[in-house]
């Protein structure tokens, strides 16, 4: 791929976005979300798993993998939160004490350009409810996690259907806007590397 100097950067990117994930799943979903839109390879890092806020612990580690690839970087960060505990996320039985069995997905992408640039969050939700397991156990807790307006668990719907409503697609739109407002489009990488977007440290959230 041709380099691309960033408008307003200075920044010359010669590689596509790296998505750097341990999880064949997530990166199932998120070649069959982002088909050809935005140019990128997958590495699998052994990256440590941080402790502390959803975009906090995603910018960290974006950090830390634009350093190992020394290079543009996406990494993902998902969590099942419960809101009968104010959001965190956690174990199924802790639940069954509640009465409030409502939750929600989220789902936190982080994109660094580089080993020096302040990395930019894209987030993610989908609310829904704990329910007993149904569909195929391929997939963590999708198995149990129904989502409002659904009569499937996210494991029973067809996977299109998971990937038009999901909180890995409404963050992954997100990531994709971010890519399209780009001066001088159609390059995707170029799209990411203005001073606008980088000096702002831009936190999105679609729900
Ligand atoms: O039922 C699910 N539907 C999903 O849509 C989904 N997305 C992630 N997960 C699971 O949540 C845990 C923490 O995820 P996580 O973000 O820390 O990922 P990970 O450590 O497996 O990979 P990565 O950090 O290398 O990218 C892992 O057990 C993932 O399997 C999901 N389960
Ligand atoms: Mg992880």
């Amino acid at each position: 791929m041709a380099a691309a100097r960033a408008a307003g950067s200075g920044l010359v990117l010669s590689r596509p976005v790296t998505f750097v994930t341990g999880n064949a799943k997530k990166l199932e979903e998120v070649r069959a979300i982002l088909g050809d839109s935005i140019p990128f390879r997958s590495i699998k890092l052994d990256l440590p798993e941080l402790q502390g806020e959803p975009e906090d612990i995603s910018k960290e580690k974006a950090r830390l993998a634009a350093k190992r690839v020394n290079g543009p970087v996406l990494v993902e960060d998902t969590c099942l939160c419960f809101n009968a505990l104010k959001g965190l996320p956690g174990l199924n039985n802790l639940l069954m004490a509640y009465e409030d069995k409502s939750a929600y997905a989220l789902c936190v992408f982080s994109l660094a350009l580089g080993p020096e640039i302040e990395p930019i969050t894209f987030m993610g939700k989908t609310p829904g409810k704990i329910v007993p397991p149904r569909g195929p156990n391929d997939f963590g807790w999708d198995p149990i996690f129904q989502p409002d307006g659904y009569a499937q668990t996210y494991a029973e719907l067809p996977k299109e259907e998971k990937n038009k409503i999901s909180h890995r697609s409404r963050a992954l739109s997100l990531v994709r806007s971010h890519f399209a407002q780009a001066d001088n489009a159609p390059t995707a990488l170029r799209a990411t590397t203005t001073n606008r977007a980088v000096d702002k440290l831009s936190q999105v959230c679609l729900e």
